[in-house]
């Protein structure tokens, strides 16, 4: 579990800085940036942290570099840790082939079909194994984590929240695909890591399936508020989020009252739209993780 760093550079008084780690769970050397705040860095104060999910497309940079989340997270001393979307280095020939799986399109699931089922392990990964790698490596208090991310890394912030209610604070999502096994994104990529459609199987894999099985089951945690933020001119809000079916679903469950869904006139899918609202999504999370604001 010991992990090398890569490279360091100075951020809002602390440091962001990234490593590299041979992971269990995904069998590969994975990468991850973190930024740890002044006192993390300066007198090894255990922190609490954030986890931060990238969407397709990305690395564990995008977030990280465009994200603008480190200024708000030093005020409170709050770490924050940028994984990796996917494996990378592989075997695996058509893991480069297309956006929707493979590289960069981990989806923060378990694969089970070859194959991708020996590296594309992205939920133990982020779930069990960076949690004590960090916790381990680093002046992070993981008693204090909450997990937030954007597109297919709200949707996997989402699911990885739900099914580990105990182990996260609060969540928070950007433009979350709300439905992996609706979206055209997953319609691609979950026959590939699951197989043919299967309701059990899939919906184990699906925020919205999850969400309706936690509260008939009435395992949904009633002190969690859940804040999301979706870009009016999203380009893909219509066909691979599912925002408004979501937002007749949490009505019908009764749970609407938990959940704050801010429309934000004007904006669409990018990293524009993140950096305005991120202040919002790092105050959401202080006051879950019971940080407070040091001017
Ligand atoms: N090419 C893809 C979508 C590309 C894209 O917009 N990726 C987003 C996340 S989309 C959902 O997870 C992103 O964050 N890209 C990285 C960035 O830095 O902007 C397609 O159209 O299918």
């Amino acid at each position: 579990m010991t992990i090398t760093l890569v490279s360091s550079s100075k951020h809002f008084g602390g440091t962001l800085a990234k490593y590299s780690h041979v992971s269990k769970a995904t069998q590969c050397t994975m990468h991850f940036n973190v930024f740890l705040p002044k006192s993390a860095v300066e007198s090894k104060a255990r922190v609490p942290v954030i986890y931060c999910l990238g969407g397709l497309t990305s690395t564990e940079d995008n977030f990280a570099q465009k994200g603008g989340a480190a200024s708000r997270a030093s005020k409170y001393e709050i770490a924050l840790v940028f994984p990796d979307t996917s494996p990378r280095n592989t075997d695996v020939a058509e893991a480069g082939e297309n956006s929707s799986v493979g590289y960069s399109a981990g989806f923060y699931l378990n694969a089970t079909q070859a194959p991708w089922d020996k590296n594309w392990k992205m939920y133990d990964y982020i779930a069990k194994e960076l949690p004590e790698v960090v916790s381990t490596n680093l002046s992070i208090d993981t008693t204090r984590s909450s997990i937030m991310g954007h597109s297919m890394g709200g949707h996997g912030a989402l699911s990885i929240f739900l099914k580990n209610q105990n182990n996260y604070k609060t969540v928070s999502a950007f433009a979350p695909i709300l439905s992996a096994s609706t979206s055209p994104w997953g319609l691609f990529a979950l026959p590939k890591y699951l197989g043919p459609h299967d309701p059990a199987v899939w919906g184990d894999n699906d925020v919205t399936h999850l969400l309706k099985h936690y509260v008939s089951r009435n395992l949904f945690r009633k002190d969690v508020k859940v804040l999301i933020d979706q870009g009016t001119e999203d380009g893909f809000l219509k066909e691979h989020l599912y925002t408004h079916g979501f937002i007749n679903d949490i009505k019908e469950l009764g749970i609407a009252d938990q959940f704050e869904i801010r429309f934000q006139d004007g904006y669409d899918h990018g990293y524009f739209f993140i950096s305005t609202f991120v202040e919002d999504h790092i105050d959401h999370h202080a006051k879950a993780l019971g940080a407070t604001l040091h001017q």
